[in-house]
């Protein structure tokens, strides 16, 4: 524990029992504390002070024999500030409540009555496990290779390969040269476009894009260029173009492999002489944008066989960035597939609350073919059908041979999507909660049976028949 008193983190206890603040705050007489006994002031203190560490009594009013506003409370803090690190504290008698909420993300729990000596270790532990996260979170706003945790627009990036990425688009986004973002269809591109403009001097201004893919070819000039009233047929009125909406922000030109020859010719007008022409207009507009163009196609050859203009190439081309399909950064798999959780739970009234353990490792054994696309489809199916937890039946991955997913790609999500079983979804949920036992005792088997209310043998036959692996064998 850091001996200064400026790096005493701030504590929240929120309790209902007064006497029990009161002991709180004396078994933590080292640190700045704040205290709260109810949902309201909690995450009022919560929003106003942000404090790294909280304690959070599971049974709070206004029903105090059921954890639901305790977790009420966890999954705000959560949501608000995923760093957090909450210790919860529940009564002998609710271990399963201490386990769900271990589950959604709390760090540690006690029974009470709490040991101040136990305490202490478990707030320096969560103290030093928040230093050493948030530090990483830190390092992209100045380091040149920059590894991120989570950046900007909600853009997961943990695996080396993507803080590559992101420390490029961090240099591109400063200047304002053109950028060409390439990749594997769903990889990314669109989301790295919106943070290289988040990131850029012009993040104030608009960031306008538009599918050159989506839009039939005929109206694709009017769209970019706008044009003037009575242009042509049906042109009632004028129209801004996109490019010229984009003035002082960005302009993003997604599936630019799709844009007609005749159209590159005009955009490569435009990026030379930075004006534009409406259609039917009489006279140019300067007009001040900065081009992110993305493709999934390979422009290098469709610039070798006359499909994409050379000149048009090398403007767009001044600065690329190459996004790695996921199977090429297995660190980001489960990092993205929490957020994405996060992101969809809300549709439904009861969300399951993590993954099972089988679920991970499926995930990180799949190739992802359709990237972080597919795996948004799949965890977005995930949330509506999976029961607690979301098992790897529930993602339609259950079935898959593990090798065979890693060197052919997988069979699209609608064919081998098994409904899960009872069964299986109970031994996933026992399997998740025992393996989270096991490592929260570091492997004890008898105060794992404690907390889990069965004897030792019948934990050490469930071991054995869900084929879970013993840290110590
Ligand atoms: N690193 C990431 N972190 C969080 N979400 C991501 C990440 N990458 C992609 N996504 C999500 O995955 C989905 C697909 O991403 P996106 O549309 O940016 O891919 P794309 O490469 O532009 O696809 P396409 O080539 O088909 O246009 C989006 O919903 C996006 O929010």
């Amino acid at each position: 524990m850091a001996s200064e008193p400026s790096d005493l983190p701030r504590i929240l206890i929120v309790d209902d029992e007064r006497s029990l603040r009161v002991q709180l705050k004396w078994a933590l007489s080292a640190y700045p504390v704040l205290l709260a006994g109810d949902r309201g002031s909690a995450l009022e203190l919560f929003e106003r002070e942000r404090p790294p560490i909280v304690i959070l009594d599971l049974g709070l009013p206004p029903d105090c024999d059921n954890a639901t506003e305790g977790l009420a409370i966890l999954r705000e803090i959560q949501a608000r500030q995923p760093l957090t690190r909450v210790i919860v504290a529940s009564g002998n008698q609710d271990r399963r409540n201490a386990l769900m909420a271990i589950g959604l993300g709390a760090c540690d729990y006690y029974a009470k009555p709490i040991d101040a000596a136990v305490l202490g270790v478990m707030v320096e532990r969560a103290w030093n496990y928040y230093k050493l996260q948030s530090d990483l979170q830190a390092l992209p706003s100045g380091a040149d290779d920059a590894p991120v945790a989570s950046t900007a627009a909600g853009l997961v990036a943990s695996s080396p390969a993507m803080h590559k990425v992101c420390s490029l688009a961090r240099q591109a986004a400063a200047s304002t040269v053109s950028v060409l973002l390439t990749g594997e269809s769903g990889s990314g591109k669109d989301m790295l476009a919106k943070a290289i403009h988040g990131w850029s001097p012009r993040a104030e201004g608009p960031f306008i894009a538009i599918n050159c893919a989506a839009i039939p070819d005929a109206l694709l000039e009017s769209e970019l260029f706008g044009h003037e009233k009575g242009a042509f047929t049906g042109a009632v009125g004028r129209v801004i173009g996109k490019v010229e909406q984009a003035h002082a922000g960005t302009l993003f030109l997604d599936e630019i492999g799709d844009m007609p020859l005749a159209l590159q010719a005009k955009l490569l007008r435009f990026l030379q002489e930075k004006t534009i022409d409406r259609v039917g207009g009489r006279r140019p507009i300067a007009v001040d944008v900065r081009v992110v163009a993305a493709t999934n196609k390979n422009l290098e050859a469709m610039r070798n066989d006359g499909r994409f203009r050379e000149d048009l190439f090398f403007r767009l081309n001044e600065f690329d960035i190459a996004l790695p399909p996921l199977r090429e950064r297995p660190e980001d798999i489960v990092p993205i597939a929490r957020h994405l959780l996060t992101k969809h739970r809300h549709t439904v009234a009861t969300p399951p609350q993590a993954f099972s353990p089988t679920a991970l490792d499926r995930m990180q054994a799949y190739a992802w073919p359709g990237n972080v696309r597919e795996m948004e489809n799949r965890i977005k199916r995930g949330i509506v059908v999976g029961q607690g937890v979301i098992t790897a039946e529930d993602l339609g991955l259950a079935s898959f041979p593990v090798d065979g997913a890693l060197e052919t790609g997988a069979a699209p999500m609608d064919q081998g999507d098994d409904l899960p079983t009872l069964r299986a979804a109970r031994e996933d949920a026992e399997r998740h909660l025992i393996n989270r036992t096991l490592a929260m005792t570091d492997n004890n088997i008898q105060k794992a049976a404690r907390i889990l209310g069965v004897s030792r043998p019948t934990l050490y036959s469930l071991i054995k028949s869900l084929g879970i692996p013993r840290g110590d064998e």
